[in-house]
């Protein structure tokens, strides 16, 4: 299994007191849209526990990316509070957040951005070369870069140990999305991110990048947040967030027993 020490390299040091990896403080974002302003986020608060595995649902236009950007820092909000492992990201200078980034929060996209031109093995280790710590050429004159383990267990969790050689154009899709899945762990962050991770695949691998999310979050204690318009998707979370209007109207657990058709049913109800 992969096992890296959590927190093993913090880009800052968490400097307020807070058990839960992500917590959202009355976030607002807004837009310009020519002379009318949108509210994309009005005043969303969220906490995100250890080992939560949360669906963010909601139609079009209710602020889920938008959220998901904040959590990632990719943008700021313009009142409230973004706190990963404690630390206020609003605070952070633009190369603190992007070490910050780098370190403690893993992103996943719907379209995989890999680079096309390394193997899966070098994709998985972009944010480890970025730092220094792992060289780009593995093969060339036997350098060791102490990452060869961890590497390996995480192919293995992937199930792409017999596919580390391969560039992405000779991968299947839900591959590629294994393997972006796998850049996002290599560091080890605080919170994974995934934004329509399923929305480019195929029923069945659909299924099997969703079984891996749960794992990680089910077997590893991993925290992660994933954007999703599918209740069948939805349904391999543990927990569930429905945005309407920029608002977060309702939050429930997922029931197992129950899958993919009552959560329809109270996401429905719950956007009425
Ligand atoms: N860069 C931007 N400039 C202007 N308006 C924006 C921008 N980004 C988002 N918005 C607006 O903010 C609102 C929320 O958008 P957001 O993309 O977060 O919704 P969403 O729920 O992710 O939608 P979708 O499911 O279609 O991706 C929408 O009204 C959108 O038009």
């Amino acid at each position: 299994m992969f096992t890296f020490s959590r927190g093993s390299t913090p880009a800052v040091e968490p400097n307020e007191a807070n058990s839960s990896p992500l917590v959202i403080k009355d976030a607002v974002k807004r837009f310009r849209q020519g002379d009318r302003e949108v509210r994309a986020l009005d005043g969303v608060s969220l906490e995100v526990r250890s080992g939560t595995f949360l669906a963010v649902m909601g139609a079009s236009g209710s602020g889920k990316s938008t959220l998901l950007h904040l959590m990632a820092g990719l943008t700021t909000a313009d009142e409230g509070q973004v706190l990963v492992n404690g630390q206020d990201i609003g605070k952070l200078d633009d190369k603190k957040l992007t070490l910050f980034r780098r370190h403690q929060i893993g992103l996943v996209f719907q379209s995989f951005n890999l680079i096309p031109t390394l193997s899966a093995e070098e994709n998985i280790l972009l944010p480890l070369m970025l730092d220094g710590k792992a060289f780009a050429n593995r093969k060339g004159n036997g350098a060791s870069n102490g990452h060869d383990s961890r590497v390996e267990d995480l192919l293995r969790t992937l199930g792409l140990d017999k596919r580390r050689g391969h560039r992405p154009d000779a991968m299947s899709g839900g591959e590629q999305q294994r393997v972006a899945i796998g850049r996002a762990l290599v560091t080890d962050p605080a919170v994974i991110l995934a934004d329509e991770p399923t929305g480019n695949l195929d029923s069945v691998n659909s299924r099997s990048v969703c079984e891996l999310l749960r794992d990680l979050s089910v077997r590893q204690g991993r925290t992660i947040v994933m954007v999703t318009h599918e209740p069948t998707v939805a349904a391999y979370a543990s927990e569930v967030a429905v945005l309407k209007d920029g608002k977060l109207v309702s939050r429930f657990n997922t029931d197992p027993d129950h899958g993919a058709e009552k959560l329809a049913a109270r996401y429905q109800e719950s956007i009425r």
